[in-house]
This record gives C-alpha cells, sequence and structure tokens, in this order.
C-alpha cells in the first residue's frame, strides 16, 4: 500500500465487508499510527461504523487482513485474540452504557471480564476512571437514565478506559452534545492521549472535533479510503466530497 506507516498500531489490508449483494466495503486500506488521534469521516452510511465494528470483530469480512498490535487477528488463537481485546477500549454510537447497571457497574463490567480483582481494587478502578473523565465519585451508583447526555458519554470513557488500553475507538464521541460539552470533550480525548500516550480511532461527523482533536484524517468514499492526512490537505484536496465538506458552509464557520 502506498504510504504504508511503519509503526502502525492497526493494519487493515483489502478488506471487503458485503451485507447480501450490497457491498459496503470494497478492498480497503487504512494504517493507524502509533499514539495519534485518527479522525475518521465520510458521507453517512458509507460504512465508517461497520469498519470500526469489523476491526474488532462483531461485523465478519468477505476478504482482506486485519492486523492489530501486530497480530493477525483470523490466525490468532483465542487466547491471543483476548490478549489483543484486553488492549483496546471501545466508545460505541450514543455511549451504549447498560441500562440496567449503575455507573460503577458499568465501568466494572470489563474488569470484571478479564481480571480476577477484589471489590475493593475493583472500586479503586472506579474512582481513578471517574477522575480521569472529569467526574466524581459521587455519581458511581446512579443508572444511565439519571446521567445528562454529556456524562454518559464521560462514563462510556470511563468505562473504556478500565483496563487502561493503549487504543480507544470512539464512535462519534460528540454527537447528541452541545458545542461546549463537545469541545470539553474533544479536549479530554486529547488530555487522555497525551497523557497516556493512547492511540485513538475516532468516527466523528464533528468538524470541530476534527480541528483541534485530531493528529491526522482519513476518509470514506465508495468502500475505500479516499483520502488520508492533515486538515490541510483535506482543505486543499479537489475532490468534490472532500471540497463540500471541508470547504463548504459549515466548515467556514468552524473557527480554528
Ligand atoms: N448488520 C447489518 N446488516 C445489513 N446492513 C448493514 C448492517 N450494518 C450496517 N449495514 C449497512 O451498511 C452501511 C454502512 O453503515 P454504517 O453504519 O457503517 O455507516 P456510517 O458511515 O457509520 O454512517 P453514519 O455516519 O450515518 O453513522 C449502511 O447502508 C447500513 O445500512
Amino acid at each position: 500500500m502506498a504510504g504504508e506507516i511503519s509503526d502502525a498500531i492497526i493494519r487493515v489490508r483489502d478488506i471487503t465487508v458485503q451485507f447480501g449483494t450490497t457491498r459496503v466495503l470494497d478492498g480497503l486500506n487504512l494504517d493507524v499510527k502509533r499514539g495519534e488521534i485518527l479522525g475518521f469521516v465520510g458521507p453517512s452510511g458509507a460504512g465508517k461504523s461497520v469498519l470500526t465494528r469489523t476491526i474488532i470483530g462483531l461485523v465478519p469480512k468477505l476478504a482482506g487482513r486485519i492486523e492489530v498490535f501486530g497480530v493477525d487477528l483470523d490466525r490468532a488463537s483465542a487466547a491471543e485474540r483476548r490478549g489483543v481485546e484486553r488492549r483496546w477500549g471501545i466508545l460505541f454510537q450514543q455511549g451504549a452504557l447498560f441500562s440496567s447497571l449503575t455507573v460503577r457497574q458499568n465501568i466494572q463490567f470489563p474488569v470484571r471480564e478479564y481480571l480476577k480483582v477484589s471489590q475493593r481494587l475493583l472500586d479503586e478502578i472506579m474512582v481513578a476512571k471517574l477522575g480521569m473523565v472529569g467526574l466524581k465519585p459521587e455519581v458511581a451508583d446512579r443508572f444511565p437514565s439519571e446521567l445528562s447526555g454529556g456524562m454518559i458519554k464521560r462514563v462510556a470513557l470511563a468505562r473504556a478506559l478500565a483496563l487502561d488500553p493503549e487504543l480507544v475507538f470512539l464512535d462519534e464521541p460528540t454527537s447528541g452534545l452541545d458545542p461546549i460539552g463537545a469541545g470539553d470533550f474533544d479536549e479530554l480525548v486529547r488530555t487522555l492521549q497525551r497523557t497516556l500516550g493512547l492511540t485513538v480511532f475516532m468516527v466523528t461527523h464533528d468538524l470541530d472535533s476534527l480541528y483541534t482533536a485530531c493528529d491526522r484524517i482519513a476518509v470514506l468514499g465508495n468502500g475505500k479510503i479516499i483520502a488520508a492526512g492533515s486538515m490541510a490537505d483535506m482543505k486543499a484536496s479537489k475532490h468534490p466530497w472532500l471540497n463540500q465538506y471541508f470547504n463548504g458552509k459549515r466548515a467556514r464557520a468552524v473557527v480554528v
């Protein structure tokens, strides 16, 4: 692949995904570099969530290869795969907390799944993760229905960070937040990436996020990556969708 990144933490090669006769991803290639925040954009319905779900193994692929942390996920043993899964965290679209579980139980869920630790340590981990995302321990026994949209996103991020991952997948983390809440969330992601050395794969429609949080942008169109590079590269592109998206009316409204 042209422009192959030597220290890629995710390597996607020739991925094809099809539902019935509809081909959503068509020989797609993508590298995500260690330590970067990659913003992943593209028209609605282009397959951004499908690619995310394919990488993490929730959607079967027709063809192609996915390596994460240098492990080919199709060739990995069950133990190797679990080892990889243990090193990533996921924030699904709309936060997706378990509605019948409290904040405490939500954050502790992945820890219980992968580690055998005492309740006391579980509670310490939960309080530490709440602190990381700017929430007080007092919210621990609330249910998701008792939280604001912004708090739900933060709890979902705390849950994604529960196992101290090196890689985090964020699927539209700022959707549904007001601009100030979204800006605060972007700043939080940026701070966590810098302090924890995270690699972040972020699906987003939020131009502000792309400007303020992302190191690099990849664009999905017709089942492939049609462009990847800096914001300056995106703005300079002559591709009609990129030009409309990055230089259109909404783009001009974004204050850099
Ligand atoms: N499990 C599934 N079965 C059938 N079709 C699916 C399935 N999951 C996704 N699709 C289809 O794949 C296409 C891509 O969906 P996807 O959710 O990945 O788009 P997206 O780029 O994330 O869109 P948005 O920006 O609106 O969230 C859509 O046409 C969707 O209907």
